[in-house]
Parts: structure tokens; sequence; C-alpha cells
């Protein structure tokens, strides 16, 4: 794909091709392969460490392969000009697992940004989309706080404001209910359901918490720590149900003890 690469409408949302990621010379995954398909809640399973924030990261252009492509509507990312990559990484809205809101700034402000940089809207519509964003997390009545004034539930409420305010294509949801009440972990599986439905997003979402996984994410895939490579792919109630799921996926999504390995 040269520099010049456009995207093309019938290309997968985005693939990954064979990717190798690495830090330095440790090797963390290899031979990550999938597509995203439109509409879909699609999970990135594995134990801690593995690498799914690292997948993650790779996906929006945070983090550079060391082998393989990442491809935006057919549009491979790293072999791309500058400009073209600040096209593609504005198609991708991000959760980080820390909400990451600038402190000094309301959430109001904070929900705005992403409109001021990506879009041409003037500063009325730009209040006015992110005063409705605000209300499907139902915190419009907390525009003017700042985000310390929040709870760590809240918090990635407003952080999923700020993902979609611009309406990104894809969605990318790094442990969205970790460390939530199961009420408000709940709360947020619900306004995910919702915001693919409202948005029409496809969303890639990092997470532990299984109910949340079987709730909600229709496919997958799961990294492996031993081989250092995916070995299952499907949605987590399938893998979970399935009779020739791999040990390890198996038990991990049962919560089981996992398997003995020589
Ligand atoms: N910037 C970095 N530089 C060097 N090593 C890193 C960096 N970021 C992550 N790592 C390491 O890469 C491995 C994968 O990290 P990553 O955060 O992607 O795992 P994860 O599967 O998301 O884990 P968790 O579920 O615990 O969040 C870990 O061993 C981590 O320590």
């Amino acid at each position: 794909m040269s520099a010049m690469a456009t995207p093309q409408d019938d290309a997968p949302l985005v693939e990954v091709k064979n990717l190798e990621m690495r830090f330095g010379t440790r090797l963390i995954q290899r031979g990550v392969s999938f597509t995203v398909a439109p509409r879909t809640i699609f999970a990135v399973m594995g134990g801690s460490g593995v690498g799914k924030s690292t997948l993650l990261r790779h996906m929006i252009g945070l983090l550079a392969p060391a082998g393989g492509q990442v491809l935006h509507r057919g549009v491979d990312y790293w072999a791309s000009d500058a400009a073209t990559r600040a096209r593609l990484r504005a198609r991708c809205g991000m959760l980080f697992q820390s909400a990451a809101l600038w402190s000094a700034m309301t959430v109001l402000d904070n929900v705005m940004l992403p409109l001021e940089q990506l879009t041409d809207l003037n500063a009325a519509a730009r209040r006015e989309r992110a005063m409705e964003v605000l209300g499907w997390v139902g915190l419009e009545s907390f525009a003017g706080y700042l985000p310390d004034r929040l709870s760590g539930g809240m918090k990635k409420r407003a952080g999923l404001a700020r993902a979609i305010a611009a309406e990104p294509p894809l969605l990318f949801l790094d442990e969205p209910s970790a460390g939530l009440d199961p009420i408000s972990a709940r709360r947020l599986d619900d306004l995910v359901l919702d915001i693919r439905e409202r948005t029409g997003a496809a969303v890639v979402m990092v997470s532990h918490e299984l109910p949340s996984l079987f709730a909600i994410a229709d496919d997958g895939i799961y990294l492996d720590d031993d081989s250092r490579q995916p070995i299952a792919r499907g949605s987590p109630r399938a893998l979970r149900d399935a009779a020739d799921t791999h040990p390890t996926v198996r038990a991990f999504l049962r919560r089981e003890e996992p398997p003995a390995r020589p």
C-alpha cells in the first residue's frame, strides 16, 4: 500500500495482519491476525501482562509494530505519511484504563477537546455536541465539575463521552469497568451497548470482567502467555461453551485453574 493510499469503503474497518509486538528485544505477542466487523464489540482477552493494552496501542498508532501490519479501511497505518496517519488516528476514539481526563479542565472542556482538534464545528456547536454526549452518559449536570470531584464510574463515563464526541467509527476501551462496583460496571456495559446503537461504531475492548465480556462481546481473541500468540478466536460466550475450545481459554472463561502445561 502506498503512502498516498486512501481508505476503501469495502475494506474492513480495522485489520491486524500477522502483527508482532516487542519492547526492545522482548517479544510480547506474534502472529496476531484478525479483522473487526462493523458494529461488533470485539474483546481482547488474556491473563495479566500478556499484551492486551499493548495490542490496543498498536491498533491506534501509539506503538509501531516489530512486524506485520495494522490496516484501517485497507490502509497500512505505518506505511502511510504523517497526514494519512493523523486522519486514521482520528477514526479511533479511546478510553484509557485511567480515563485520562485533564484534571485542570472541566468535564465539559475535556469532552469538547476532540471536537476542537478533529472537527470544524464552531464553539456553540461544540458545546451543544459535548452536552449531547454527556447526556448519553448521564453526566449533563456534572459538565462544570473538575474530574477530581467525580466518582470512578463517573470518570469512566466522562472518558467515554470524550472518546465518542467526534463520532469515531472505532472505539477502543481499555478495561472500562475495572475498579467499578458491580452496579456501575453493569451500567457501563449497558452504556457501551447503547453507544454502539446510537453511533454504529465498532468497539474493541480489553476486559478481565467475565460478566461484562459474556454480556456484551460478539467476537474476540485470546492472547496466550506461554506461546506468546493468540490461541482462540470467537465470542467469549461461544468460547466458554464450545467443547473444542483450547483448555487454557476455557479455564480462563470458567474461572478454573489453568491446565498444567508440559
Ligand atoms: N512502554 C513499555 N515498555 C516496556 N515494557 C512494557 C511497556 N508497556 C508494557 N510493557 C510490558 O509489556 C507486557 C504487556 O503489557 P500490557 O500492559 O499490554 O499487558 P496487559 O495484557 O494489558 O496487562 P493487564 O491486564 O495487567 O493490564 C507487560 O509485561 C508490560 O510490563
